[in-house]
């Protein structure tokens, strides 16, 4: 189970193979993993079983061990301790949490989402991401000078393009400007069920995390709690992290002026 930056085809299952599976079906099980650095703890005991199909949201302090969950997860480190368990062919798709393009790489965007496999989507699924992602005009243009928001919807696009069963996003809002980061939500919401995925991602945005009815786990270097977003928000150890965040939420108004501005957001 192992993997590139974004994706991996060692286990691909075909897109026929889907239609068999049933959203309880699970697909991936953390079991009493621990991971240590020398005599350093980063994780302890966790549990965690993904179905296929299911969003779940990964939040947690700053140190708390969540990009060391994802690499667990992507097969770029092994546990110290437990395992983790495949129960379907894994194909994984990954939006890491910061892309840094050496300067003197020379890198267009067609370059990358070149590397994806042409046959894994239908021609109107490619459609349906290069329109949504808005990256037919980006393609000859060198990663290095793109944007945060448009790196995002690359880094995106080259992941979904492999059709992944398992998505991993790595707090895929950061440095977005709020409208983008509302538009990138409501972009991965619908993903599931458009590719019929699972998807772990990594936030610190609680009021996206603890809205809808995705599961919530709650890590700080072990799991804290989880479950639903209302049993989370009642439960102690939830408080005892967020509580303060949480008592203020704060909800963004999309921008709506009528002067023309250069977004190529819109859907
Ligand atoms: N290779 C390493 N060697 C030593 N310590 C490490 C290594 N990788 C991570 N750590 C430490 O392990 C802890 C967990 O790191 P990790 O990056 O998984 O946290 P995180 O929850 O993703 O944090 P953040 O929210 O700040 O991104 C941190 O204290 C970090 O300094």
């Amino acid at each position: 189970m192992k993997t590139s930056a974004f994706s991996s085809n060692k286990q691909s299952v075909s897109p026929t193979d889907t239609h068999a599976i049933d959203d309880k079906t699970q697909l991936l099980s953390l079991q009493n993993v621990s991971y240590y650095i020398g005599q350093q703890r980063l994780l302890s005991d966790i549990d965690i079983d993904i179905a296929v199909n299911e969003t779940v949201s990964l939040v947690g302090p700053n140190g708390a061990g969540k990009s060391t969950l994802v690499k667990l997860i992507l097969g770029l480190i092994d546990p110290t301790k437990g395992g983790i368990k495949a129960h379907q062919p894994l194909q994984l798709g990954y939006v890491p949490q910061r892309f840094t393009v050496p300067p003197i790489l020379p890198l267009r965007v067609s370059d990358l989402l070149g590397q994806a496999n042409k046959t894994r989507l239908t021609p109107e699924q490619r459609q349906f991401i290069f329109d949504n992602l808005s990256l037919t005009h980006l393609l000859s243009r060198q990663m290095l000078h793109l944007s945060g928001g448009e790196t995002q919807r690359v880094l995106l696009a080259r992941a979904l393009l492999d059709k992944p069963n398992l998505l991993v996003l790595d707090e895929p809002m950061q440095g977005l400007d709020p409208d983008t980061e509302v538009w990138l939500y409501q972009f991965i919401d619908q993903l599931p069920d458009f590719l019929r995925c699972a998807m772990l991602v990594v936030s610190h945005d609680l009021h996206w995390v603890m809205r809808g009815s995705r599961r919530v786990i709650c890590l700080n270097k072990h799991i804290c709690c989880e479950g639903q977003p209302s049993e989370l928000a009642i439960s102690t150890e939830f408080q005892k992290l967020f509580g303060h965040y949480y008592e203020q939420p704060y909800v963004h108004q999309p921008h709506a002026c009528t002067h023309s501005a250069p977004s190529e957001l819109e859907l």
